[in-house]
C-alpha cells in the first residue's frame, strides 16, 4: 500500500541540477510588502563559477498564520512571508477556520515567495498544518461545523474542546487503539471530534459529508487532487495504525460504523508516507493560483509539529561542545513552541509513555517510533496572561514608544528590576500552573485549569512582568515533567532542538535550558518549521534519496544556550512546588465532589 520515496517520472535527480551553472553577482536582501526576500540563487563556485541551486517552497498553516518560504537544498531560507488566517470562537471551547481562507492565504504568501524568481528551478512544494479538521461534501464544498450553519466555517481546529463528552465514552471502550495515543485518547483528535458532528449535525453535515481531512491533507488534495492521506495525519489523529491499517473494531464500538461501511472512504483508505511524491504534481489550476509551474513535486504532507521535528532533529552537531554529539538521534527531543508546544522524541523500538501520544511508527522520521509530548496552550498562554493584565496598555504604549515587541520590552525591564540577582530568581514567591486549557502530557487529563499563587495587590509593570517570567517558567517546568516521564519509560535524553514562535523569545530559550537543565539548539534558520515542509518537497522532487538525507542536508545548528547550572538548586525548588500545585487542584476537587 505504501509508496517509496522514489523519483518521479521525468525529474532529473539532485546531481543532474547541481551541474547546471551560470555566472553573475549575488546577495540583495530587500522587504518585498510582508515578505523577506533574500536573494542568493547564485552561489559561488571555487573558481568564481556560481552554482545554480535547486528550490523548493515550503508552506506551514499554523494557528494563527500561514507561512511560507523558498528554501534552497542546503536548506537556506532566500525568502519568506506570512498572512493572518481567521479564527472564530462562536462559543466557549469551540474553535473553527475556514478551509478556503486557509487555501487563500496559502496562494498569497507561495505568490510572495517566488516573486522576481526564476520558478523553473522550483522543483517540490511542501505543505505542512495544524491538525485541524477539515469538513466537505461529496463534491469537496465545505460543510459548516457549527449550529449556526455557517458552511464557511468548516474547520474545527485542534485546539476545539467540544467533544468532551464523546472523547470521555471513547476513553470508557479502553480500546486496544488507546495503547497508540499514550493510554488515553485526547479530546483534540479526530474521533471525538466526528462523534460530535454525528450526534450534533447529523443532518447539516454528517450525513451530507464526503470527506473528512486532516488539514495538511486537504492542502495536498488542493494541491494535486490526490486525496490520499499522509501516515503521520492518519496514525497520530485517527487510529491509524503503520502496520495493521484501520481497526474496523474500534470505529464500530465508538458508534462511527458508518465509516467502515463505505472501506473508510470518508476519512482515507489511500496512505502515503510524509514527503512521497503525490499523484501527478501540481495540477493546473493550483499552479495558477499559487503562482507555480504545473506539474512540480508536491510531497504528501505533515503536521505542523512534525514538520518542525524534521526541519531540527537531524542536524550535524559536530564543534558545538554538545553531550548529544556521540550519542544517536534519539537523544534529541525537538520542542515545537508555537501557540501549543510540542515534544517529539524519537526511538528505535516503541516505547509506551502514559499520558504522552504515540508511539507511532514512521509518523515524523521513517523507520522510527515517535512519541508526542504537548502542552495544549504555551504561546497562547503568555498572551492571555501579558494582554490580560491590568498594566498591559502601558506595555504596549512604552515598547512601541521603544520599535520593540512587548515580550523584548518585559526581557529588558526584567533585566532592570533582577539587580545582582539572576532573571528566575524574581518569582520566588509566585507560581503557575500553566494549565489553562487541560493537561495534555503526561497526565492527559483536560479538566485540569491554571492555577497562580503569590499574588498582590500590585498590577503595575514589575508586576506583569514578573507574572510573565512566572508563565514562561511554568512552561519550561512543563516540558521538564513531560521528559521526566519519557525518561522513566525508557526514553534517553540529552538534548534540546526548540522552534516555532517562542524559540524567538530569549528568555523562553534560557528557561528551558535551566529549568531542564539541558542544552538548547536553536536552528540557524530561526523558521525551522519551514524547513520541515521544505524537506518534504526535496525529497517528493527525487532531489533526495529519503527524508534522512535531506534532513542532513537542509537543517542545520544556529545557536547553542547552555543551561545555567548554578541556578539548579533553585529550580529544583520550584519544581517541587509546581508539582504540589497539581497535587492540591486534585485534592481541591476531591473535596468539592465529595459530600
Ligand atoms: N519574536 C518573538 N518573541 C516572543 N514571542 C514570539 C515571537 N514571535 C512569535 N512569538 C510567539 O510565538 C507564538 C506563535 O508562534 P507560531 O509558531 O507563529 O505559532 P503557530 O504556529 O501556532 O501559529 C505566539 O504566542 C507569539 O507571541
Ligand atoms: O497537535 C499538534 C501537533 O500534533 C499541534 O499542537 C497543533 O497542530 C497546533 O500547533 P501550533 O501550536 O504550532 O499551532
Amino acid at each position: 500500500m505504501f509508496c517509496s520515496l522514489g523519483h518521479q517520472p521525468n525529474q532529473s535527480c539532485r546531481g543532474s541540477s547541481l551541474r547546471n551553472r551560470i555566472k553573475g553577482p549575488l546577495v540583495v536582501t530587500s522587504h518585498v510588502g510582508s515578505a523577506l526576500v533574500h536573494d542568493s540563487w547564485r552561489t559561488t563556485m571555487s573558481g568564481g563559477e556560481q552554482e545554480m541551486s535547486s528550490y523548493y517552497v515550503g508552506v506551514d498553516v499554523g494557528t494563527g498564520s500561514v507561512r511560507a518560504a523558498l528554501v534552497d537544498q542546503r536548506g537556506v531560507l532566500v525568502a519568506f512571508a506570512d498572512q493572518p488566517i481567521k479564527k472564530w470562537e462562536p462559543q466557549f471551547n469551540h474553535h473553527e477556520q475556514s478551509s478556503e481562507d486557509i487555501w487563500a492565504a496559502c496562494c498569497v504568501v507561495t505568490k510572495k515567495v517566488i516573486q522576481g524568481m526564476d520558478i523553473n528551478r522550483i522543483r517540490g512544494l511542501g505543505f505542512d498544518a495544524t491538525c485541524s479538521l477539515v469538513v466537505l461534501d461529496t463534491h469537496f464544498c465545505p460543510l459548516p461545523v457549527n449550529n449556526e450553519g455557517d458552511s464557511h466555517r468548516n474547520v474545527i481546529m485542534w485546539l476545539d474542546h467540544r467533544a468532551v463528552n464523546q472523547v470521555g465514552r471513547i476513553n470508557k471502550t479502553k480500546h486496544s487503539v488507546l495503547q497508540y495515543v499514550g493510554g488515553v485518547m485526547s479530546v483534540e483528535m479526530q474521533a471525538p471530534k466526528l462523534l460530535w458532528l454525528k450526534e450534533n449535525l447529523r443532518e447539516t453535515c454528517w450525513d451530507k459529508a464526503g470527506h473528512f481531512f486532516d488539514l495538511p491533507d486537504f492542502l495536498s488534495w488542493k494541491a494535486t487532487g490526490v486525496t490520499a492521506r499522509s501516515l503521520c495525519s492518519l496514525v497520530c489523529k485517527w487510529t491509524y495504525s503503520a502496520d495493521k491499517g484501520w481497526d474496523d473494531s474500534f470505529w464500530k464500538m465508538v458508534g462511527l460504523e458508518d465509516l467502515v461501511a463505505d472501506n473508510y472512504s470518508k476519512i482515507g483508505n489511500q496512505v502515503l508516507p510524509p514527503g512521497a511524491p503525490l499523484g501527478s504534481g501540481l495540477t493546473p489550476e493550483a499552479a495558477r493560483e499559487l503562482g507555480l509551474p504545473p506539474g512540480i513535486a508536491v510531497a504528501t504532507s505533515l503536521i505542523d509539529a512534525h514538520a518542525g521535528g524534521l526541519g531540527v532533529i537531524g542536524a550535524d552537531v559536530r564543534g558545538h561542545g554538545l553531550v548529544c554529539e556521540g550519542q544517536p538521534v534519539t537523544s534529541r527531543l525537538a520542542v515545537i513552541c508555537g501557540t501549543s508546544s510540542c515534544h517529539m522524541g524519537i526511538s528505535k523500538d516503541p516505547i509506551f509513555v502514559p499520558g504522552v501520544w504515540g508511539p507511532y511508527f514512521s509518523a515524523m522520521v521513517p523507520g522510527f517510533w515517535l512519541n508526542e509530548g504537548g502542552q495544549s496552550v504555551t504561546g497562547k498562554l503568555i498572551e492571555h496572561m501579558v494582554q490580560g493584565h491590568a498594566a498591559f496598555p502601558e506595555l504596549q504604549a512604552k515598547a512601541s514608544a521603544r520599535c520593540q515587541s512587548i515580550y523584548a520590552y518585559l526581557n529588558s525591564h526584567l533585566d532592570l528590576i533582577k539587580k545582582a540577582q539572576p532573571v528566575g530568581f524574581l518569582t520566588v514567591d509566585l507560581h503557575v500552573w500553566p494549565d489553562f486549557h487541560g493537561n495534555r502530557s503526561p497526565l492527559a487529563d483536560l479538566t485540569l485549569k491554571g492555577m497562580v499563587t503569590g499574588l498582590k495587590l500590585s498590577q503595575d509593570l514589575d508586576d506583569l512582568a514578573i507574572l510573565y517570567l512566572a508563565t514562561v517558567q511554568a512552561i519550561a517546568f512543563g516540558t521538564r515533567f513531560i521528559i521526566e516521564a519519557m525518561e522513566a519509560a525508557g526514553h534517553s535524553l540529552s538534548t534540546l532542538f526548540l522552534c516555532g514562535g517562542l524559540s524567538k523569545n530569549p528568555l523562553f530559550v534560557q528557561m528551558h535550558a535551566d529549568i531542564t537543565g539541558m542544552p538548547v539548539v536553536l536552528s540557524q534558520e530561526v523558521e525551522s518549521v519551514l524547513v520541515g515542509a521544505a524537506i518534504l518537497g526535496a525529497c517528493a522532487s527525487g532531489d533526495f534519496t529519503s527524508v534522512q538525507e535531506a534532513m542532513s542536508e537542509m537543517s542545520k545548528v544556529g545557536k547553542v544556550v547552555f543551561p545555567r547550572h548554578e541556578d539548579k538548586k533553585y529550580y529544583d525548588k520550584k519544581y517541587q512546588v509546581f508539582l504540589k500545585l497539581v497535587e492540591h487542584q486534585k485534592e481541591y476537587s476531591a473535596i468539592m465532589s465529595g459530600d
